[in-house]
């Protein structure tokens, strides 16, 4: 099989992973623990890739939430239950074990890349076979910077000695491909994820391709 590409980089919550339902299970605890009402799921979803601070602001009213040291606590209780129960319900997107071993065994070079922390984000995929293909992960304390900034990207083409013309970074989020345009890779916007929650114009992100499911993807990268 032929592709451009000498490496592919990946976002990982809403691109490779559907991590939602534990993170919406991770919030609802929280905001229980803490005596706030419970949220539909539907709600939650809306800001599942804006990170727990905001997932958590749905449930708290404004005045709670500015008293002080209550976020960092709700932050805590938080990451200590999603961390305990990282992959009760998280699934791989359809697909995509069998995509990463395709291109490992093509000889292309994988990596993600995500606004998750590290520790967590290593947790999550070691529950999944495919990940032991992975060159590198870098999380959202792994550097300085995190997405939308290109440091990540650039960090891991630096890493795995590839330059950017040679690589496509695959995401469901505007951070994701705003990251790519920085980085000047080519770049995928992936329409299963959660980004067009936040951001539904999806046209205007500027991404090189959008790809419908993970068989698309496959065409977009081996074309
Ligand atoms: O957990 C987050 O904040 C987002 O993670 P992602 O970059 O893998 O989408």
């Amino acid at each position: 099989m032929k592709t451009k590409y000498k490496a592919i980089l990946f976002d990982l919550d809403g691109t490779l992973l559907d991590t939602a339902p534990d993170l919406i299970a991770a919030c609802n605890y929280t905001l229980d623990r803490f005596g706030y009402r419970k949220l539909d799921e539907k709600i939650i979803r809306t800001r599942v890739t804006a990170g727990m601070r905001e997932m958590m602001k749905l449930g708290v009213p404004e005045k709670d939430w500015d008293s002080a040291g209550i976020e960092s606590v709700m932050r805590d209780c938080f990451a200590e239950y999603y961390t305990a129960h990282i992959c009760d319900r998280t699934t791989e997107f359809h697909g995509i074990g069998e995509l990463i071993q395709t291109l490992h065994n093509n000889g292309i070079k994988t990596a993600v890349i995500t606004n998750k922390y590290y520790a967590m984000a290593k947790k999550v995929l070691s529950k999944f076979e495919f990940s032991k293909n992975f060159e590198l992960i870098l999380g959202c304390d792994s550097l300085t910077h995190s997405k939308p900034h290109p440091e990540p990207i650039l960090k891991a083409l630096e890493i795995l000695e590839i330059k950017s013309e040679d690589a496509l970074y695959v995401g469901d989020h505007l951070n994701d491909i705003r990251a790519a345009i920085a980085a000047k890779t080519d770049s995928v916007a992936v329409l299963w994820g959660y980004g067009q929650n936040e951001c539904a114009d999806i046209d205007s992100w500027g991404a090189t391709y959008k790809a419908q499911d993970v068989e698309h993807l496959k065409s977009i990268i081996f074309c």
